[in-house]
């Protein structure tokens, strides 16, 4: 277990130097080929908890070090060895045996000893600190204040269950291909491997505990994809028919793609700025046994990638803050900073123009972002339509009426979009 405390401690204090989680695991597992599936279940478990609960975590340690620590991987592991001991499983002389060996390796002469103290000190104060958590905001929601605020401001009524949701493990949930078999029959498959689900939404199962791809039937045959509720609604709501041309302008890693091809026989464009995540679509399409066109390009520059024959339908699936799938990505939410949405709002309304131009008249554009700031989302599309009196915004009957989907129990968050450009 130390190796793992140490790994988790690495992989925590690059995420609070700023570096992205996700990338970071992914650079941990090429360079220690050899860890087991079970020690990096392990590490993310730690990691992914300790982000989670960090509001708490810093609260309980801004208590329990008597000046502050100037050494970024030893606090890390003071907070992933909080994680274990307050939410995890693991016996706490373990923990606290095995962070000390952990801060030998790592620390200057005094951290074995600083880190045992913190970690008792933590042990026999716990029920103490949790009380105090409580009554500090970022502590009890575990999100920085400005955050908070402005969920408040902007989900009076919902702010709670919002930020509650984004703290929770997320639900694993599967899109059935049609053209296989029908959710029901799927969920019979499920149930005869053992595997307990339930049927949701028009092509979804979410299953109640989350297992690895290959335990799914047929999934290497493309019978089922993984993809969460919320963006299950992105394909159908683009209203897409055989023989249509289609651009999924940033498709990687093309769950949307699949879906959109699962629907109907399209002409379909699945173009991303990242030459490498677009071949994370290519490996998507063909477990599918699907086809489209690959192009690597920016969307908001259609000359350098577009033959000028405009589409019937566009998916803009645009990068945005990611603040609706904060509990898939706890880093997130430390991560950003106020000012980033007004930088992700220029981009976002860019690639917007510029895609419109590739609309034919009739067609219709879905714009989609898994955030749940008004800026990236109600705000962008008002400021759209002011600037583009041929485009109108049609209602979505299975939405909610602003189209802001919120992260609970059914699906991440996600806010949808449809605009139709007058004939
Ligand atoms: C939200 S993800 C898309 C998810 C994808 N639609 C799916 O369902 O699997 C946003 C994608 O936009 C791509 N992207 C970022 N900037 C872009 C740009 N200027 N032009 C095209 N793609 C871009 C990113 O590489 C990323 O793959």
């Amino acid at each position: 277990m130390y190796q793992t405390q140490r790994n988790a401690s690495e992989v925590v204090a690059a995420v609070l130097d700023g570096r992205n989680l996700t990338d970071t695991l992914n650079a941990l597992w090429r360079r220690q080929p050899t860890l087991e599936p079970r020690q990096r279940a392990a590490i993310q478990d730690i990691s992914y908890g300790t982000l989670r609960r960090l509001g708490e975590i810093r609260h309980a340690l801004d208590r329990l070090l008597s000046r502050q620590l100037d050494e970024p991987l030893l606090y890390s592991l003071l907070a992933t060895g909080i994680y274990q001991l307050g939410w995890g499983r693991a016996a706490p002389y373990a923990v606290v045996d095995h962070a000390v060996r952990v801060a030998a390796q790592i620390g200057t002469g005094r951290a074995k000893g600083l880190v045992n103290a913190v970690l008792r000190n933590y042990l026999r104060q716990r029920e103490q600190l949790a009380a105090q958590a409580a009554t500090d905001a970022v502590a009890r929601w575990n999100h920085p204040q400005w955050w908070i605020r402005a969920m408040q401001r902007h989900y009076p009524e919902r702010w709670e269950a919002i930020l509650e949701a984004n703290n929770q493990h997320p639900p694993m949930s599967l899109r059935i291909n049609r053209r296989r078999g029908t959710p029901a029959d799927y969920l019979a498959r499920l149930t005869e491997a053992g595997i307990e689900a339930q049927l949701v939404g028009e092509s979804g199962v979410r299953l109640v505990e989350p297992v690895g791809v290959d335990r799914l039937p047929g999934f290497q045959d493309g019978d089922c994809s993984v993809q969460d509720l919320g963006a299950q609604w992105a394909a159908p709501l683009l209203n897409v028919s055989d023989g249509m041309r289609v651009l999924d302008a940033c498709a990687a890693p093309g769950g949307k793609t699949g879906h959109l091809l699962e629907l109907a026989d399209l002409d379909l464009t699945a173009l991303d700025l990242d030459r490498l995540r677009l071949d994370r679509v290519a490996s998507n399409l063909s477990r599918l046994g699907c086809s489209a066109k690959l192009a690597v390009g920016d969307a908001a520059r259609p000359a350098d990638w577009w033959d000028g024959q405009p589409f019937d339908r566009i998916l803009a699936d645009v990068p945005c803050s990611a603040s609706g799938v904060v509990r898939r990505h706890p880093d997130i939410k430390w991560l950003r900073r106020p000012d980033d949405f007004g930088r992700f709002a220029a981009q976002q309304a860019a690639m917007l123009d510029a895609l419109w131009g590739c609309l034919k008249p009739g067609g219709q554009l879905l714009y989609v972002t898994c955030s749940v700031f008004p800026q990236e989302n109600s705000e962008q599309i008002d400021a759209f339509l002011q600037r583009q009196p041929e485009a109108r915004r049609l209602p979505l009957s299975s939405l909610p009426a602003d189209g802001q989907c919120l992260p609970d129990a059914a699906g991440d968050g996600f806010f949808y979009a449809l605009l139709e450009k007058k004939s």
